[in-house]
């Protein structure tokens, strides 16, 4: 039997993208980017170019892509780069033709809306017979496909699977960092987008960094003490998931929910009219959990009611600055 482990990425979008091509041109292995669109496909094997999701990046030769889901036949890991509410969907479409022996890894940040549900729960729920993990951290796609160091977590309930898969995901430039907390990595990817647009309303609404460097230690954390509830390890969040992540796009118009907190304090929408902004979708579940687990969230509570339409920022402002004053 050949030694060659075959990897193949679902979700042709931004990440999927970067992480197919970090993987195929880094490692040993054989690496296929499964997409759904016949145009796209057709053209990224054609030109070796996402103009749309990755501009000015030729994709490496070593990359296969393909529309053919029969391919999962003979993968040995599957990593689901869709986005969170579309996993389950993904996973039920694309479950007859898994190698039994697979290994699926979630690469979005987010909660299932309609379950409350950590994605490796609902991978458990849809694809019971295979071990679900999850991949986060600070890195945005097209930094990963020019090849620029990133790390990221990737969580199993087993750790030594953990360790197995991340040493083979690994390479020069992107560096996965093995963890046995699927809760916590999870809850660290989910809750930093919502505090992202929180710390994009922030610079929106020009409060200045020093109340940013609050906000981020603040919503750190609120996000421990929803992991911790959850069964998770504060230490998970305060890594690369949680903590690193918060920092990078809480600071960075090259995030989608950072850019949507900024527009929602300026009232101008155009840069992220279209994109996938994962931490609008995760707000009110997050508020949700927050309750069932009696845990306090005030800065993820203020951002949910804001996207709702139900507290205005300058009334979210006064709210999070009179909260009575306690011990840190
Ligand atoms: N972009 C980034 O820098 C990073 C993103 N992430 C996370 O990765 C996830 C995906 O984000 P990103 O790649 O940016 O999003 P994009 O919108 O760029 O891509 C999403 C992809 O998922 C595909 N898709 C959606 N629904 C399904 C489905 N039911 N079955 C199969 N494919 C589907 C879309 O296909 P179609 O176009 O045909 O609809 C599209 O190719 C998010 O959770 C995000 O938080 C994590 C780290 C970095
Ligand atoms: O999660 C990301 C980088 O770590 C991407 O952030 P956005 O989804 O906010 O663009």
């Amino acid at each position: 039997m050949s030694d060659v482990k075959k990897t193949v990425v679902v979700g042709s979008g931004s990440f999927g993208t970067a992480l197919a091509a970090v993987f195929a041109l880094e490692g040993e292995d054989e690496v296929t980017l499964l997409g759904r669109n016949a145009v796209l496909m057709e053209m990224l094997a054609e030109t070796r170019e996402h103009p749309k999701a990755l501009p000015g990046i030729t994709l490496p030769k070593a990359l296969d892509f393909t529309m053919d889901p029969s391919v999962l036949e003979a993968a040995d890991t599957i990593v689901l780069a869709v986005p969170a509410q579309a996993q389950r969907a993904a996973s039920l479409y694309y479950a007859p033709y898994l190698n039994p022996e697979a290994v699926i890894i979630s690469a979005s940040k987010g909660i299932e809306r309609s379950t409350g549900r950590l994605i490796t729960d609902v991978l458990n729920e849809t694809l019971p017979h295979h071990h679900a993990g999850a991949l986060s951290g600070p890195g945005f796609a097209i930094d990963l496909a020019r090849g620029k160091p990133i790390a990221m977590a990737l969580a199993f309930r087993s750790r030594a699977l953990a360790r197995d898969t991340a040493e083979i995901l690994s390479g020069r430039t992107f560096r996965i960092y093995a963890s046995g907390d699927p809760v916590g990595v999870q809850i660290g990817g989910a809750l930093k987008n919502v505090l992202a647009i929180a710390c994009g309303i922030v610079e929106g609404a020009e409060l200045g960094e020093s109340a940013r460097a609050a906000l981020i230690s603040r919503g750190l954390a609120e996000m421990s003490r929803l992991a911790v509830a959850m069964g998770g390890e504060a230490d998970t969040v305060r890594g690369l998931s949680g903590l690193g992540d918060l920092v990078l796009t809480g600071s960075s118009r090259q995030s989608r929910n950072f850019r949507y907190g900024v527009a929602l304090a300026e009232g101008n929408f155009d840069s992220v009219n279209a994109a996938l902004v994962e931490g609008v979708y995760s707000a009110s579940v997050a508020n949700e959990l927050a309750a069932e687990h009696g845990v306090q969230m005030p800065i993820s509570n203020a951002v949910a009611r804001v996207l709702d339409g139900k507290l205005g920022i300058a009334d979210a402002l006064d709210e999070l600055m009179t909260r009575p004053i306690t011990t840190e």
